[in-house]
């Protein structure tokens, strides 16, 4: 805080931080904002306070990366909430931009609140791991009630100011000066009685119904959460305020915070934030970057092709306010996709009407379905989106380098295929790009941004301001097979599946991967993507099928290990959800209800009988290890090869998405809280046992962070170019 002014008979507390736009607390501004109150309490010339924040933004709340310094930043808020609150003045809060967190809690120690019609409120300290730990859990179901405030607290989602006003977090909202209105409200409360606005001396609103609601609230909270603590502990923070007074509820409240915030969980979660935006920052190693890109306006964008993906990326693009012309190769696939596309509209606008936003897709200058290639040639970009097939993409490409003006980009939506070979066929390689969406498009949050050998830095930032007005994670990556994602992938279904030859089911293999945090295990995965698409690859690659040369050993390929299980399903016709048979068995083709199946369970007892394979126990700590530490393994060459430019792409990759448990991190985060010298060793073990699986020797670059003495994360990188003696 460094303006105070003395404006009239009030005192203006304006939080400010020169350097930053946006403002969180640091101990430099509680302490500020202590000597304020406590100076605006002593003259008797001040007759009411204001609080505000500088440059229209009201805070962010406690420096997150204070949470991890030593004198732990933040944590004496509590205290100044309640000087707030006690101030025999009355304080009024005047919110613009943002109040979240800590910022929203210095409101709620305020008498009244008034925001502007833009502002966004919420306690976000869910998402990186923690509680409102300045008395928000107590004061907020006081304020507007405990289903409200159970749902703000455990999910950390912003609200509106609209919103904020119905459930009586906000007094007032003004579409003008907030400051100034707020100031006026402050001028007319002077003299009045405050006792009644002070929310530690208010009781919970009752409910009929406290102790059902929240042992049916718990279950939700504990489900949605899997396996991550904060949102149940936030919910016992406000359990408590329902059973305690006030001030045993901030005890209460204050000991699980310090149970969060000493746990792995806020950590990671905290690496979580400052990777994505980390992220942001890319670098190639040609030395392009986003300092020197600059992005170009996309006025109108195209997508070639209606399928699942296709259908999702029309959606994002036109959630995102960006005109689009979807194209389809004829009528019969065009009405089929336009039909798709405007029932996924649909459900958005109606999703999007609850909050209050509206979406306008009815529009032809917005959204315009065509079969003519002749169409495209105004649109400043194109995504492709059609069936994973080169000669397919190849013929497109070179379509559109010949149809659309020399200026307009050229994306591919491609989980594997070579960028460079797809560019080769334009005139303009320099402004292809691969843009790696994931299914359903719309919703999954992960854009991997795939630059070839000949991309500009302009096509990689266009691409990432793309990525950032559909609201997603673009994520800058090198050219090799699979990209990151996939290629980290491959390792971690590979092991489950020789797990299985070994002597596991599909349901135990998946059980110890979703105990362990992710959404879904991978066999549940393979079913849900279909395994018919895995199976056309290894076709394509002449895996399986017929190119296979004859006399090819039914578990070996090119020397090395190699299951046919997979293809052995595919053969039965057994394709996941889609055939309502795969890796499980479900109630109806297209169903989504895994049942463990025991045509399965005697599949693999016969083919382990076939190939004299002994079936072994095999406990949960190996199936962990070998599927999470060969993916990891291949993040350690991807980051060698320089293929991503940190561990934080391949963390972000994994989290927004292939389901990673957040709390954990990501893949390399998490190595680095296993610690790499346990991962080597372990890998080295497993190499032994299974030489013929190159997946498990562990990689030169691992091994060299390990001789180098295991250094943090942070430093990896620093690392790859050094010369270790010790290897
Ligand atoms: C007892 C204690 C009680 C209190 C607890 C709390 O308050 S817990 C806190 C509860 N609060 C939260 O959890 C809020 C976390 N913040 C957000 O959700 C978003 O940043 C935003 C919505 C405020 C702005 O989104 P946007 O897309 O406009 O911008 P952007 O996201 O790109 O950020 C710009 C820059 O600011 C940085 N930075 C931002 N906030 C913080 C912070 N609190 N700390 C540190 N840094 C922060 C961010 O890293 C980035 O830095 P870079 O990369 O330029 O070096």
């Amino acid at each position: 805080i460094q303006n105070l002014f003395i404006w009239n008979r009030l005192f203006l507390l304006v939080f400010c931080n020169s350097t930053e736009s946006l403002i969180y607390f640091s101990l430099a501004v509680l302490q500020a904002l202590e000597d304020g109150l406590k100076r605006a309490d002593a003259d008797p010339s001040v007759k009411a306070v204001t609080i505000c924040g500088e440059n229209g933004k009201f805070s962010a709340g406690a420096d997150i990366r204070g949470f991890s310094s030593p004198n732990k930043q933040g944590l004496g808020l509590g205290p100044i909430v309640s000087l707030i609150e006690r101030s025999e003045k009355p304080v009024v809060a005047a919110i613009e931009g943002i109040a979240l967190g800590g910022g929203l809690e210095v409101t709620l120690g305020c008498h009244y609140r008034i925001a502007h019609v833009q502002a966004r409120m919420g306690l976000p300290e869910v998402t990186i791991g923690l509680l409102p730990g300045a008395e928000g859990t107590q004061r907020l179901p006081r304020l507007i009630g405990v289903p409200a405030a159970l749902d703000i607290i455990t999910t950390g989602r912003h609200i509106s100011a609209s919103e904020a006003l119905k459930l009586g977090l906000v007094d007032e909202v003004v579409e003008e000066n907030t400051v100034e209105a707020a100031i006026r409200l402050a001028n007319r409360l002077i003299g009045q009685p405050l006792g009644h606005r002070r929310l530690s001396l208010k009781p919970v609103p009752k409910l009929p119904n406290m102790e059902a609601f929240l042992t049916e609230a718990l279950v939700k909270v504990k489900k949605r959460a899997q396996g991550c603590l904060a949102p149940e502990l936030c919910f016992q923070a406000i359990k408590a305020a329902t059973e305690q007074p006030f001030a045993d509820g901030v005890r209460k409240e204050r000991e699980l915070f310090n149970i969060l915030l000493t746990s792995g969980q806020a950590k990671a979660l905290q690496y979580a934030f400052f990777a994505e935006r980390a992220v942001e920052k890319w670098t190639t190693p040609s030395g392009a970057s986003w300092k020197t890109a600059s992005p170009q306006p996309i006025r109108k964008a195209a997508v070639i092709g209606l399928g699942t993906m296709g259908r999702g990326i029309v959606t994002s693009l036109v959630k995102a306010k960006i005109p689009v012309v979807a194209l389809e190769q004829d009528l019969e696939y065009l009405n089929t996709g336009r039909k798709a596309v405007m029932l996924l509209l649909e459900r958005e606008a109606m999703k999007m009407e609850q909050g209050g936003q509206t979406l306008d897709f009815n529009n032809p200058a917005r959204l315009q379905f065509a079969v003519d290639f002749d169409v495209l040639r105004d649109v400043d970009l194109v995504i492709e989106a059609v069936f994973e097939n080169m000669a397919l993409k190849k013929e497109i490409f070179n379509k559109l380098s010949r149809i659309c003006k020399p200026e307009a980009f050229l994306c591919t939506n491609t989980s594997a295929l070579n960028i460079d070979e797809i560019a080769s066929v334009t005139s303009r390689p320099q402004q292809v790009i691969g843009t790696h969406f994931f299914s359903p498009a719309h919703v999954m949050r992960l854009l991997e941004i795939i630059y070839g050998r000949h991309t500009s830095p302009t096509t990689i930032a266009t691409a990432m301001q793309l990525a950032k007005v559909m609201k997603k994670v673009g994520v800058v990556v090198g050219n090799c097979f699979g990209f990151v994602g996939n290629r980290m992938m491959f390792p971690y279904v590979q092991q489950a599946v020789f797990l299985l030859e070994e002597g596991s089911r599909p349901e135990d293999v998946d059980q110890v991967l979703e105990d362990f945090g992710f959404k879904i295990g991978p066999f549940r995965m393979s079913d849900l993507a279909g395994l018919d698409v895995g199976w056309r690859s290894r076709k394509d690659q002449g895996l399986t099928g017929p190119t296979l040369a004859p006399g090819t050993s039914a578990r070996q390929r090119h020397g090395y290990r190699y299951s046919p299980l997979p293809d052995l399903l595919c053969e039965k016709g057994r394709f996941g959800q889609k055939t309502g048979k795969g890796w499980y068995q479900y109630e109806k083709a297209g169903g989504r209800t895994a049942k463990p199946d025991p045509w399965i369970h005697s599949f693999l007892s016969e083919y382990r009988d076939t190939h004299q394979i002994k079936t072994r126990f095999i406990d949960q700590e190996e199936i962990l290890e070998r599927c999470l530490f060969t993916l990891i393994n291949e993040g350690f060459d991807i980051l060698a090869e320089g293929i991503a430019s940190g561990p934080e792409h391949l963390d972000v990759v994994y989290i927004n998405g292939y389901g990673w448990p957040k709390h954990r991190g990501g893949p390399m985060f998490y190595a680095s809280t296993v610690g790499l010298p346990n991962i080597l060793a372990k890998l080295q073990k497993y190499s032994e046992i299974h030489p013929d699986v190159p997946q498990l020797r562990p990689s030169a670059f691992l091994k060299k962070l390990v001789a180098m003495g295991n250094p943090p994360l942070n430093d990896w990188m620093s690392y790859l170019h050094r010369q270790s003696n010790k290897l």
